[in-house]
């Protein structure tokens, strides 16, 4: 069966992507997730002007065996030049997105500036939701910081970009993000990012069980699935067809996959999961949704992207 996607002038021959900050940030995990047949392109971990080593450990712990997780990491990386210079250093069969998150405004249009004025041709994505940063807000939960971004980017930026956004959870919230993300020429959504600052605790020692931040971290694994869910078909409905999806969070088999796509998703990306099976989840995803498509008749994913039925 067919499953492929369109972002812009880029086309996805497979609709699995790893999330930014999982399996992503060394040129050699960057290289793996290329070399798997069933990825339909690859997403570098958010990079800032330099490299940062993040928060201290133990900043990473995963939930009820693999149900979810908790990270605090703080945003380590090797800095933009290193995944520009990764980018760059050969020709790539498969899309790229390049992922930037600045820990200020200053920062997040140097970030820009300097890819605009790069020989990267690439995707980019801007990510305005990492939870970690200490002291830090996640910038989309600010919709008027937002705009004002966004604003100043679409001045000068002329490649492609789509921006990272954490979940929403009031509705009108999914109107004000919606209302403003139109009126950009944005190639593309990936909803969602963790779900910040969630708390896990170890009864047995009485303490939680990551260290920065007194213990609370982005979650995200099955247990987030009904949010990110919520969230593709809820920005799905508002955003201008222009403006593709990208569906994240909670995916561990090919059906979670096929609600993303009921939902319109064009692509989906898989973290937590991903972190636990490591690449070969890919050919696993691909194979269950080809299995799910054949049972139900479907040749292609367009015959339902999008297609969630409500109860009338
Ligand atoms: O702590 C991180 O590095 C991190 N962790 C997340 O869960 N989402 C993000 O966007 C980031 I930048």
């Amino acid at each position: 069966p067919q499953m492929t996607a369109q972002i812009g002038n880029f086309t996805f021959k497979h609709l699995f992507l790893n999330a930014s900050g999982v399996y992503c940030r060394t040129k050699q995990n960057l290289d793996d997730l290329l070399d798997n047949q069933a990825t339909g392109g690859i997403v570098t971990k958010s990079a800032t002007l330099r490299s940062r080593k993040g928060n201290p450990n133990p900043r990473y712990h995963s939930i009820l065996n693999g149900a979810g997780s908790i990270n605090s990491m703080g945003l380590p990386n090797y800095g933009l030049q290193y995944y520009l210079d990764y980018l760059l250093s050969k020709s790539f069969d498969k899309p790229t997105i390049l992922s930037v998150a600045g820990t200020s405004f200053d920062e997040n249009i140097e970030l820009l500036k300097q890819i605009q004025d790069s020989d990267y041709q690439g995707m980019t994505e801007l990510n305005l939701s990492c939870p970690n940063v200490v002291g830090k807000p996640q910038i989309a939960y600010d919709f008027e910081t937002t705009n004002k971004i966004l604003t100043e980017v679409f001045k000068f930026f002329k490649k492609p970009i789509g921006v990272k956004l954490p979940p929403y959870f009031d509705l009108n919230h999914f109107d004000q993000i919606a209302k403003i993300l139109n009126q950009f020429p944005l190639d593309h959504v990936n909803s969602i990012n963790s779900v910040g600052n969630g708390l896990w605790i170890d009864i047995e020692t009485e303490s939680v069980v990551i260290k920065p931040k007194k213990g609370f971290g982005g979650i995200g694994g099955k247990m987030v699935l009904p949010t990110g869910l919520a969230n593709v078909r809820a920005l799905r409905e508002r955003l201008k067809p222009s403006i593709k999806m990208i569906g994240t969070g909670g995916i561990t088999s090919g059906k979670d996959v096929f609600a993303y796509l009921l939902c319109g998703a064009d692509l989906v990306s898989v973290g937590t999961q991903l972190g636990i099976e490591s690449p070969k989840i890919f050919n696993r995803l691909e194979s269950e949704l080809a299995a799910i498509m054949v049972e139900k008749g479907y040749t292609s994913v367009n015959e339902f992207r999008g297609k969630l039925k409500s109860l009338e």
